[in-house]
């Protein structure tokens, strides 16, 4: 049986404290809820005193919320904890979580008061907040750069005065896994009455190990998480809950622990939360970046498809999204390619699918990602079966502002090698005219049209043209990342029609 493991979400408080992810109360309630959804055990809604905006948020959050503990920071002052009590009464499960720094850095340059004066203050001020509500979190900031034996008697002190949790943060994310561990055993071992409180564990990422560190703490014995989504939080930021919950969840065989979080909630609650603030998740992100599901490489994909357990160890179902995706580009192989190619709708030959695929590895030196527009495009551009009595080689633009633009172009008509160079106006003007000179032949243009059809900088450009001779109308079509190249295609695509169609007359 997995032992149970709670999480402590931060999102809205120590999240929040990232530059630039200020929320407002609506934003407040929308991710406390999804919270409270997704079955997370206590929501730190805010620090009441910060601000009448802060105050507010924590009170609409304690009214909201019924399915969760909500807490306010507070310092360990009487006007901070009447402040987060003020706001937190309205709630069911109302949680004040008091802190003061107990490491010799913080206790001597910021708070200039002694190891006595510290844990007097700590005990005093969680007596106060017993008088308020049964459930008060005590905090030791600054603890895994503190004296142990400082801590052991702090912490020693709060449980005695009635603190249900006793957290161990890593305020400047110092610490490293073997480390963390043994502090959390050795406070096991050594604070007396510590089977009367929870034991929370809070890490930052400044060394990018806060979830490392927050999985060593859980196996040595901590009962309390504290985590935020996206890992958000002050500078580097805290341990991602996302990244805490499905280890705990994939390596039930390792940790033996289980949090009640649904993680089928994990990647709304992410989505929700870079919406609100706009704070992007960066594409490799473990478990919610756009890349923890997507596979690139041919030999991946291959395994993917034959049997998604080869290359990923948990479901994109089990964070709540509907699929992984094989992303076609540079590295993919025939399987993936052929796979796509079936889920949309076409079923090619093999003398067919190895000509697109020859094509799809060219057009993948120009393109990073292929999306499905590009695959339709190259099979609808070569679907047409259109003799190609002329075929470009190569073409050189000259052009500027401040220039006259030139066009050399190249092109294999009948099996015979023409150039010719052109001035005109713009460099498609000029292309065009010098594959006027190569064709040798009376039409007129009637219409041009460029677009983008697929997204993306290097989104591939088609070009529509329109080529008349003897009444008769003739479109061609070219596709390209370079714009010039894909009109050239589009209008030697056309003149091979008006070539295709003069052949079969005189047949
Ligand atoms: C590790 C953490 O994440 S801690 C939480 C960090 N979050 C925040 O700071 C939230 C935003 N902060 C604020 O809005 C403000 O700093 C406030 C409202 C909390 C306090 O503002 P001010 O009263 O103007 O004080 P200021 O921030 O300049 O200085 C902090 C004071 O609190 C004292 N203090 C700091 N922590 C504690 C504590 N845990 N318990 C008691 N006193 C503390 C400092 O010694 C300093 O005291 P002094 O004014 O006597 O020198
Ligand atoms: C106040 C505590 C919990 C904190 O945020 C920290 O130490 O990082």
């Amino acid at each position: 049986m997995a032992r149970a493991i709670k999480i402590f979400d931060t999102t809205l408080r120590d999240g929040e404290q990232s530059p630039g992810c200020s929320m407002n109360i609506k934003e407040k309630i929308e991710i406390a809820k999804q919270l409270e959804k997704m079955g997370v055990d206590v929501i730190e809604a805010g620090f009441a005193i910060v601000s009448p905006g802060d105050f507010a948020s924590v009170k609409a959050v304690a009214k909201t919320i019924k399915n969760a503990a909500v807490a306010s920071l507070c310092r360990a002052m009487p006007k901070d904890i009447d402040r987060a009590y003020e706001a937190l009464k309205y709630a069911q499960q109302p949680r004040i979580h008091t802190f003061i720094a107990t490491s010799d850095i913080h206790m001597k340059y910021k708070l200039r008061a002694s190891e006595d004066e510290v844990l007097e203050t700590a005990i005093n001020m969680v007596k106060y907040a017993k008088k308020y509500c049964s459930d008060v979190e005590f905090s030791a900031e600054d603890a895994s750069r503190s004296n142990p034996e400082f801590l052991f008697k702090v912490f020693e002190g709060v449980i005695k005065a009635g603190a249900t949790v006793i957290n161990v943060p890593d305020t400047v994310g110092y610490t490293v896994p073997d480390e963390y561990y043994n502090l959390i055993r050795s406070i096991r071992e050594n604070v007396s009455n510590i089977d009367k409180a929870e034991i929370s564990v809070h890490c930052h990422n400044d060394l990018g190990m806060a979830v490392a560190n927050t999985l060593a703490a859980a196996r040595a014995g901590a009962t309390q998480l504290e985590c935020t989504i996206n890992g958000i939080g002050e500078r580097a930021g805290n341990a991602a809950m996302e990244e805490i919950v499905m280890a705990l969840n994939t390596r039930k065989d390792f940790y033996g622990l289980a949090s009640k979080v649904d993680t089928t909630q994990i990647y709304a609650a992410s989505q929700l939360l870079t919406k609100i603030t706009g704070m992007k998740v960066q594409h490799n992100k473990a478990i919610v970046g756009k890349n923890a599901f997507a596979h690139e490489a041919g030999i991946h994909q291959h395994g993917v498809l034959a049997n998604s357990s080869t290359y990923e160890i948990m479901t994109p179902e089990s964070i709540g999204l509907t699929t992984n995706s094989l992303v076609l580009g540079k590295h993919s192989g025939r399987h993936a390619f052929e796979s796509r190619l079936n889920e949309l709708g076409y079923t090619l030959s093999q003398e067919q699918l190895d000509k697109i695929f020859e094509n799809f590895k060219e057009l993948t030196d120009k393109k990073k990602v292929i999306y499905d527009k590009d695959l339709e495009a190259l099979i609808q551009e070569k679907a047409i079966e259109v003799i190609e009595t002329c075929k470009l080689n190569q073409f050189t633009i000259n052009c500027g502002n401040t220039i006259t633009s030139t066009a050399t172009v190249n092109i294999t008509k009948n099996n015979q090698e023409f150039e010719e160079v052109s001035l005109g106006h713009g460099p498609i003007d000029a292309a065009f005219k010098a594959i006027e000179k190569i064709v040798d032949d009376r039409f007129d243009l009637e219409d041009y049209s460029l677009n983008s059809i697929t997204e993306g900088e290097d989104a591939q450009g088609e070009a529509i043209v329109k080529i008349r001779r003897y009444g008769r109308l003739y479109t061609g079509r070219g596709i390209s990342t370079d714009v010039i190249e894909a009109s050239i295609k589009a209008y030697i695509n056309a003149i091979n029609k008006m070539l295709n169609d003069s052949e079969q007359q005189e047949v």
